[in-house]
């Protein structure tokens, strides 16, 4: 017998506003508006976000998130592109941490210099499994008033999420985020062979690019790869309840 699992979603990222609509046609739950080429979490121009906001005007799903672009862990550096970014409507604003060399006070420090923001938009916070994350830092996120927390990778050239964290880590960075009522997504060059075991650990969205594109993430996403994914997303939330 078959019952229906956890679903997550699927956040795909969209480097463009013809990506943008494939990514709506393909069933995508969340389109984050990401430019690749600008880096790991490299941002849109704000007239095409303030244009894709406009475009989605009414629309409740899929949600639209984006990137504030990649910037030093201070909170200067990360509220004003942070603001800026929440100032177009964007419903999702995804801010990554680039923690490697600081102390956890210094991050502490930047974290909670977002938290005025965080009363007016929803902040998506994003860790970096390359840069051995401080899961100790869901609390001052929580505190902050984020509203998620994801984990993904810096440099898209250093491995994949999974070779950087035993699943076990994830299932655990997953299991204190929800417990702490946040957003919980996981990314960093996921292939669909990542999917089934991902699914299990029960995120809210598992997020794609390279996935999704030919020629790697600064490539063009494909369609027929986009359905693969969201099918076998699908699939992996029917899991056998009598064995
Ligand atoms: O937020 C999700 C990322 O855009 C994933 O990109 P990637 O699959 O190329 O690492």
């Amino acid at each position: 017998m078959i019952a229906a699992g956890p679903r997550p979603g699927l956040l795909a990222s969209v480097a463009t506003p013809e990506e943008m609509a494939l990514a709506i046609a393909g069933g995508a739950d969340i389109v984050d508006l990401k430019d690749p080429a600008a880096g790991a979490l490299g941002a849109w121009e704000l007239d095409a976000l303030e244009r894709a906001v406009k475009h989605r005007a009414g629309a409740a799903r899929p949600l639209l998130s984006a990137t504030v672009g990649d910037h030093p862990c201070t909170a200067d550096a990360l509220s004003q592109a942070a603001e800026a970014v929440a100032a177009t409507g964007i419903p999702l604003v995804k801010i990554g941490f680039a923690t490697k060399g600081l102390t956890s006070a210094a991050v502490v420090a930047a974290i909670s210099g977002l938290a005025p923001l965080a009363r007016r938009a929803r902040l998506v916070a994003v860790l970096f499994a390359d840069q051995d994350p401080d899961f100790a830092l869901l609390g001052p996120l929580t505190a902050a008033g984020f509203h998620g927390a994801m984990l993904d990778t810096a440099d898209k050239a250093g491995g994949a999420l999974r070779h950087h964290l035993a699943d076990a880590r994830l299932g655990a960075f997953v299991a204190e985020a929800r417990g702490r009522g946040l957003l919980t997504g996981l990314a960093g060059s996921l292939r669909t062979t990542d999917i089934a075991p991902l699914a299990a650990l029960a995120p809210d969205y598992l997020g794609f690019r390279g996935a999704l594109c030919s020629g790697g993430r600064i490539g063009r996403m494909e369609a027929a790869a986009l359905a693969d994914v969201r099918a076998r997303l699908d699939r992996a939330a029917r899991l056998p309840d009598a064995v």
